[in-house]
């Protein structure tokens, strides 16, 4: 289990992490999304101990990161972004290497190479040397050696980029299988890919959190809700607005001064906005009704 709470993060002037808090447990994959430098990185890097956060806690397993670095990485498997990889060693050797560095020797070190060949599906691959696989096996390398120690938690920073969409289909479903029994947190740009895998879906932008919702939910609003944007010359109480017959919920657009309204599909709600609109002296300035597609939806929480 992993415990985000209040986590930020400041470069100088520039806050890459601004108060982010979450929790992903055992069992379920979740998608951390979100623009180029919303903040993603920094934030698998504090929960990985590899950067001290400015404030706030990570907890993985109940360990905090800070105060016990140690049990935490023992639980942590992390696969990183541009994943470093010996290029000359074979795979085989390099697991061996790895399986070492975390202090496997003898019969155990052969055993646990042996299930983590298996386990990522490199069995013909194993006795090549690493520079001469594609990048979809180099990918599996690297989580065998996110793997090696067997932990609860894997980490992993955009783990299909650059692959091609048989590789991209073949590492999805190692790592659903990999989400059955452990906490998986992986970020990516995709977003087909948080539909097709996670459970929850984590989003941010400029460093802060825009949402944390199960990905069917997310799905739901992008197909079963028709959004209505009302800008107005100046920020409106969107109680008010909430209040309206067949209006699902309301909240603020990318201005303070635009409400997005959230109706059923087929629900007109735009002369009932009218008459509010004139009835608490706001001067509506436009309205426009469109259907949500997840892209969408991204769009609208990251813009
Ligand atoms: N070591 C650093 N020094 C200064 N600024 C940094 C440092 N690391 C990250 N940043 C800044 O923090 C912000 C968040 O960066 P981060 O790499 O976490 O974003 P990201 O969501 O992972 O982006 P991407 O999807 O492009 O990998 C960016 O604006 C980045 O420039």
């Amino acid at each position: 289990m992993v415990e985000v709470e209040h986590l930020v993060k400041t470069y100088g002037a520039q806050q890459a992490v601004d108060d982010i808090s979450f929790r992903a447990d055992k069992g379920e994959i979740v998608g951390f999304l979100g623009p180029n430098g919303a903040g993603k990185s920094t934030t698998m890097k504090m929960a990985l101990g590899y950067v001290p956060p400015t404030a706030g806690t990570v907890r993985v397993a109940g360990f905090d990161v800070r105060e016990q670095p140690l049990e935490v990485r023992r639980r942590v498997g992390y696969l990183p972004e541009h994943n470093p990889l010996y290029l000359d060693m074979y795979v085989h050797e390099y697991l061996e290497f790895i399986g070492g560095v975390h202090g496997l020797r003898g019969r155990e070190l052969r055993q646990r190479v042996a299930w983590l060949v298996q386990r990522v599906g490199l069995t013909r691959e194993q006795n090549k040397q690493i520079g001469a696989l594609s990048k979809g096996y180099r990918q599996r390398v690297g989580l065998a050696e996110a793997l090696v120690h067997d932990p609860e938690v894997l980490i992993l920073d955009e783990p299909t980029t650059g692959l091609d969409p048989n590789q991209i289909s073949e590492i999805r479903d190692l790592i659903r299988e990999l989400g059955e029994n452990k906490t998986v947190i992986f970020s990516t740009h995709i977003l087909p890919e948080v539909a097709a895998l996670c459970s929850r879906a984590v989003i941010i932008s400029r460093g802060r959190l825009v949402a944390d919702a199960p990905v069917a939910e997310l799905a739901a609003r992008a197909a079963g809700e028709t959004v209505l944007r009302a800008e107005f010359e100046n920020p409106v109480a969107l109680g008010p607005l909430r209040a309206l017959s067949g209006v699902h919920r309301a909240e603020a657009g990318a201005t303070p001064s635009t409400a997005l309204i959230y109706t059923a599909p087929g629900t007109d709600v735009r002369a009932a906005v009218s008459r509010l609109a004139v009835e608490q002296g706001w001067l509506l300035l436009g309205l426009r009704q469109e259907q949500q597609s997840l892209e969408a939806v991204f769009g609208e929480l990251t813009r």
